[in-house]
């Protein structure tokens, strides 16, 4: 069995190879090395703890040591201080635990390090002279664009958000059969205002402690940030109406748009991603969803003849940036760049002409994104509506994470004439 430690050294290594996403290499070391629940807790907590404050972490190495560094040694270095500086293990831990990943030849100079982090952590811990997206370990072209958008204060704030961990929130399924686990009972005054989430809506709880895979597994509740409701409430699914899940998978606004319609017999789930739509299925099935239509669609390509002009109500989920989900997606910032947000917007712009046709007269449809980018948000609505006099804007939401306390994410509703 590997230490935890060393996993994340490997985590780290393959992700600097662009092997995997790191979610998925965290779980699937976890599952290999058979690690306990404490194990696989500060496992994550490293790994996850490295990526979010990973130019913090090289800047703080470059303070400790002058000259060049095997990738190793410096993602051992980075785990290290991480376990030093950021989740404040022990010294004697965290020094001698880090020595042990290294080769022999590197021990000494992980030695060296490592101490002379663990004598000079006040001065390291101040942060005021060190640049703010180094101190907040964001590339500068996205602290840039978002001081445009919402000010220097409000980009700083966010930038500190998407470094803290995100809460745990399910949603509870009005689709299953009653449990006597729930509801949980609901919060009092007091003790909302001890959680860091404001004001969670009806249906949603913050789940603390171990996840409870029971509920989870018999579909008694789904996790979800509640800012994934609001492009499900603008679109306001009714029992009977024909609706289209454009970009669905793995199931989380397919989960909310069934249970408004209280079943999913009406709702048409596609995704482009073969791969995806098992899991999708395998979602909707738990959820007590049936009878849902799953079909493999490319919506940057024309929608079948036999679409067209069929639905009361279209969601297009589309892929985007992310951007408003980095706590929880914590290396996208390091993977994203500026061309990608061009390159997604013309993606999204084709996805929706596309599945324009295939609504009915007078039919709505919700665009939706977990972006905070202009672009991918009202402007690209804005050049949509200047090309489409038959479409009109109903509404908008903007869920914002510094202002809000929740994922980020956007959402417009259009209507056919
Ligand atoms: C933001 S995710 C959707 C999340 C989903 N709506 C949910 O709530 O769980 C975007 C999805 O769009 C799919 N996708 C990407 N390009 C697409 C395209 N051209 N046509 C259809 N689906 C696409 C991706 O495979 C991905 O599953």
């Amino acid at each position: 069995m590997k230490s935890p430690r060393r996993a994340a050294v490997s985590i780290l290594r393959a992700w600097t190879k662009g092997h995997a996403y790191a979610e998925n290499l965290i779980e699937r070391h976890a599952s290999r090395n058979d690690l306990s629940s404490a194990d696989r807790a500060l496992l994550n907590a490293i790994v996850l703890g490295v990526l979010r404050n990973l130019r913090l972490l090289d800047h703080w190495i470059g303070e400790l040591r002058k000259g060049k560094l095997d990738d190793e040694t410096r993602d051992i270095l980075r785990v290290g201080l991480c376990q030093l500086l950021i989740l404040e293990l022990p010294d004697h831990a965290a020094v001698f635990e880090t020595v042990e990943l290294g080769k022999s030849a590197s021990r000494g100079l992980i030695n060296a390090v490592m101490r002379r982090a663990a004598a000079t952590k006040k001065k390291l811990l101040d942060l005021s002279e060190v640049p703010p997206a180094v101190a907040c370990s964001h590339p500068d072209w996205l602290l840039k664009r978002w001081k445009k958008a919402y000010g220097k204060d409000e980009a700083i704030e966010l930038m500190l958000f998407n470094n803290q961990p995100a809460p745990t929130i399910a949603r509870i399924n009005p689709l299953a059969p009653a449990s006597a686990d729930l509801p949980p009972a609901p919060r009092s005054q007091e003790e909302d205002e001890e959680t860091t989430v404001p004001d969670l809506p009806d249906g949603f709880f913050q789940i603390e402690g171990p996840i409870p895979t029971q509920l989870l597994a018999s579909g008694a509740i789904y996790i979800q940030d509640p800012a994934t409701r609001h492009c499900v409430d603008l679109l306001d699914p009714r029992p009977g109406e024909r609706i289209l899940d454009a970009c669905a998978a793995p199931g989380g606004k397919a989960f909310l748009i069934a249970a408004a319609q209280r079943g999913g017999k009406d709702l048409i789930c596609t995704d482009s991603n073969e791969k995806r739509l098992p899991r999708l299925r395998e979602n909707l099935e738990r959820l007590h969803i049936k009878d849902t239509e799953i079909d493999c669609h490319d919506w940057s390509t024309p929608a079948p003849a036999k679409w067209h002009a069929s639905f009361d109500a279209i969601l297009l989920d589309v892929p985007c940036s992310n951007t408003g989900v980095f706590r929880r997606r914590v290396d996208v910032r390091w993977r994203i760049k500026p061309s990608d947000i061009t390159e997604l917007t013309k993606l999204q712009r084709q996805i929706i002409e596309n599945a324009l046709p295939c609504l009915k007269p007078g039919g709505r449809l919700v665009y939706s994104t977990c972006s905070i980018e202009a672009e991918e948000n009202t402007g690209l609505i804005e050049a949509l509506l200047a090309d489409h006099p038959e479409l009109s804007l109903e509404g908008t939401h903007q869920a914002l994470p510094q202002r809000d306390g929740t994922d980020g994410a956007f959402a417009a509703l259009l209507r056919l004439a």
